[in-house]
Parts: C-alpha cells; sequence; structure tokens
C-alpha cells in the first residue's frame, strides 16, 4: 500500500553559521497512523516537521504527500497545499496578537478551500475544540491574545490546528507549556480529532512520556543523520 506521508533521500542543511545538516533516507507513515519522534533539544526535530510542511524544502530528496511532491510544486502552490491538507501546531504557537483567538483560529480557513467545506458553521465549531481543550468561550472570543498564558496559547493554536479536519496533523512539542492535567486533556483533544477525522498525526517531542498514547515512536536517531560543523550548531556560545 503507497504511505501516506514518504521522506525519500532527504537531505537539507541551513544556510548561515550553524552548520547543521539533516538527512533522512527514508520513512513511511501510514495513512491514520499516529506518529511519536522523540528527540532531545537541537537534534533537528522542528527541521524535520519545517521540511514534512514544505516551510522549507529539501536541497536533495523527497518528500510526498498523499502522492504529491512538496519538492516539485511552486511556492505558491505548496503554500496553497499545506492550508489545504496540514494543520500545524507550531512550537512558538505564531498566533498574530492584534486578532482575537477566535480570529486566530478561523484565519487558516480563509487560505484553505478544501477545510472551509468540511466545516459548516467555523465559528460553533472552534468554540467547540476550544471548550473541549479547557478554555472558555468568553475567553476566545474576547480575550486580548498578546495577554493569554503559554499554555492558552498553545490550546488556541492547536484548535486552529485541527479545525476543517487536514488529513496530516504536524505538532512540535505542543505540550510543552502545559500542566499534567491540560497536558491530558491536550493530548486526549488530539488524539479524538485526528481519529474523528481519520487524519495522520506526527508529533515531535523529547518527553518520552508522551508516547503512549502513539502507533509508533521512533527516535529521530533511528532515521535521521546530522551534521554539525559549527560549534554554534553543537551548542556553543551564540
Ligand atoms: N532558521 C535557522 N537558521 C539556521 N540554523 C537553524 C535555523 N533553525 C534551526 N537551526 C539549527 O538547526 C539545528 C536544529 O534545530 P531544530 O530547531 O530543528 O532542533 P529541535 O530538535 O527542534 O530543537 P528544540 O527541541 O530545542 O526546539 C540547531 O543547531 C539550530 O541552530
Amino acid at each position: 500500500m503507497r504511505p501516506f506521508l514518504s521522506l525519500k533521500d532527504l537531505q537539507f542543511e541551513w544556510q548561515g553559521r550553524t552548520g547543521f545538516a539533516l538527512s533522512v533516507p527514508e520513512l513511511s507513515v501510514a495513512e491514520g497512523e499516529k506518529l511519536f519522534l522523540l528527540g532531545e533539544s537541537g537534534s533537528g526535530k522542528s527541521t524535520l516537521l519545517s521540511l514534512i510542511c514544505g516551510i522549507i524544502t529539501a536541497d536533495a530528496g523527497h518528500v510526498q504527500i498523499d502522492g504529491t511532491d512538496l519538492g516539485a510544486l511552486r511556492p505558491a502552490a505548496r503554500d496553497a497545499f499545506r492550508a489545504d491538507h496540514i494543520g500545524v501546531i507550531f512550537q512558538m504557537f505564531n498566533l498574530l496578537p492584534y486578532a482575537s483567538p477566535l480570529e486566530n483560529i478561523l484565519l487558516p480557513l480563509s487560505f484553505a478551500k478544501l477545510r472551509r467545506q468540511r466545516v459548516e458553521n467555523p465559528k460553533e465549531e472552534a468554540l467547540r475544540l476550544t471548550s473541549a481543550l479547557g478554555l472558555a468561550p468568553e475567553l476566545v472570543e474576547q480575550a486580548d491574545t498578546r495577554e493569554l498564558s503559554i499554555g492558552q496559547q498553545q490550546r488556541v493554536a492547536a484548535a486552529r490546528a485541527l479545525l476543517g479536519r487536514p488529513r496530516l496533523i504536524v505538532a512540535d512539542e505542543p505540550t510543552s507549556a502545559l500542566d499534567a492535567t491540560a497536558q491530558a486533556a491536550f493530548l486526549d483533544v488530539l488524539m479524538t480529532q485526528t481519529q474523528a477525522a481519520g487524519a495522520t498525526l506526527i508529533m515531535v517531542s523529547h518527553d518520552e512520556r508522551l508516547a503512549q498514547a502513539f502507533d509508533r515512536c521512533l527516535d529521530l536517531s533511528e532515521i535521521a543523520e546530522v551534521t554539525r560543523t559549527s560549534p554554534r550548531a553543537m551548542g556553543g556560545p551564540l
């Protein structure tokens, strides 16, 4: 069976002075699979997720999602593909400070025709998701996004990624700012929503305790080779 996501002979090096290069000979992820990628800080987890999402493109090799080779798309087409098919929970959330939490959650639908078509009532669905994540409706509709706690921002970012049931959910350390109770609730919503949408989930973290809920756990070092040619990439002084 054709994998939903496949990486083949992937090579990427950050330009500039960090001297960090990553290569992934092969990775296949089945449709609907929930994959946990474990790696210590600086091991290249965010870099790999950015390659999978097409936010950055490989120097060589292929990233294929459901048969589409991201490297073969022009930048605008790659952005449109990501908007339609991939829900991304970024490590730094990337919320717009001057939009309300609700506006932040609804924003991706304006760029993603396919995701928009899957939601009958976007506001209602956004409030349902945030309520499941433990955020009160008043906060979601009225709060000043700049004044949300890190944990609240993390949950707004999760709702934004899940709305419209994208086929791939990519999450970068999404529970790092949450306490144990909120972490459990967050993973529960993530799993339930992913399952309901039949989506594929890839989550990276340094915390292997989170791996239990996933179908498969891989250590990044099992699939990727890293080269560091500068002291900056080895945790040296910046
Ligand atoms: N925009 C960039 N430009 C240059 N080098 C970068 C850039 N982003 C990351 N790097 C380098 O790539 C390496 C891996 O970083 P990455 O963020 O992928 O690791 P990570 O495993 O996600 O780390 P963490 O868990 O701390 O977020 C680091 O050495 C970093 O300096």
